[in-house]
């Protein structure tokens, strides 16, 4: 049985329009399937969590956005569920860092023919006192969250998504917060070791290389169990940060000098003051966060193995 969950707002409609063709081919009519709409903020969680009370010959079909695929793994209490995802976002970059390309048609074809399940590791996370989270993308402290909350908050995001533009509102958060962004002081622990970071920009973490809708923020970030990436920020001039971030979507700006890329198992973070945060993408703000790999892989099916190389 394949359990589509749709989120109608995603892409500014695009989910509905991309379930619509979906419901007119071929492969759809020969599947027993069943659909739920999500109908408002953490709806996606709420169905995830119900399918997982009877995981047996299911598989879940997202279509939606980065937002929509967060919010059905933090849902699933199982990894014995197959998950694919059939991206209507604006970003869609877990889609992209998956390797899951084509049609909508195409990407039900591949998961319904070949049934062919890839291993993926999500990142768990708590922040301050708040229970436990899961990402599914990155998780970012600092400048990189500090724009993605501005970009969220701005009146020209939905208009931009709407006509495809939706990076470009990265762009503009970007130079709006580089105005009045002030540098971090924090303490990080990197598998149990300490450092002081004085004038930090950003940290980052991520499960694959792709954030705010193409841009290869750590670009050899590759899926693997227990171990991810981190990329600092550290003191560097507003000019510069500029620069930096004009050559993100080449993947050449882990050259400057400032930027440092190290591997962790476990990292723990700490502020004095409160500090901005984001998670595929949702901006918050914490002053202690401690994040680790999920040890169980999520069965990922619909990858297009002569893309995904
Ligand atoms: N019926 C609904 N009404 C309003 N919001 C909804 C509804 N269903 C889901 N949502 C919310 O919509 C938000 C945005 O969804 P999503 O991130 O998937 O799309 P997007 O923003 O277009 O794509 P991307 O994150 O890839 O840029 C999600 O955080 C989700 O909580």
């Amino acid at each position: 049985m394949y359990l589509f969950i749709i989120n109608p707002k995603a892409g500014s409609g695009r989910a509905l329009k991309v379930f619509s063709d979906i419901q007119n081919s071929a492969v759809y009519r020969q599947i027993d399937s069943q659909y739920f709409f999500t109908e408002y903020e953490g709806h996606g969680e709420a169905i995830a969590r119900k399918i997982s009370a009877a995981p047996e010959e299911k598989t879940i079909i997202v279509i939606g956005g980065d937002g929509t695929i967060h919010e059905v793994m933090n849902g699933l209490t199982t990894t014995d569920i197959p998950l694919s995802f059939i991206p209507a976002g604006s970003g869609n970059d877990f889609a992209r860092g998956c390797g899951i390309k084509g049609k909508p048609e195409e990407i039900l074809r591949e998961i319904v023919e070949h049934r062919k399940t890839h291993p993926y590791w999500i990142g768990n996370y708590t922040v301050d006192h708040h229970a436990g989270r899961k990402f599914v993308n990155s998780i970012g402290f600092g400048f990189d969250a500090a724009i993605a909350h501005a970009a969220n908050q701005s009146s020209y995001r939905r208009f931009l998504n709407a006509v495809g533009l939706g990076t470009l509102s990265y762009v503009i958060a970007l130079i709006y917060v580089l105005m009045y962004y002030k540098p971090m002081s924090i303490e990080l622990e990197i598998d149990n070791e300490k450092r002081i970071l004085k004038d930090c920009w950003m940290v980052t973490i991520a499960n694959h290389p792709y954030y705010g809708g193409g841009m290869k923020i750590i670009p050899n970030a590759v899926i693997r169990p227990n171990v991810f990436p981190l990329l600092i920020i550290h003191s560097i001039s507003k000019w510069k940060v500029l620069a930096l971030f004009m050559t993100v979507f080449l993947g050449i700006h882990t050259r400057f000098k400032e930027v440092e890329i190290l591997e962790a198992t476990t990292v723990k973070l700490t502020s004095k003051t409160t500090i901005p945060f984001q998670t595929d993408g949702q901006a918050g703000t914490c002053r202690f966060t401690s994040i680790s790999k999920q040890k169980e892989a999520i069965h990922i099916t619909g990858i297009n193995e002569v893309w995904a190389k």
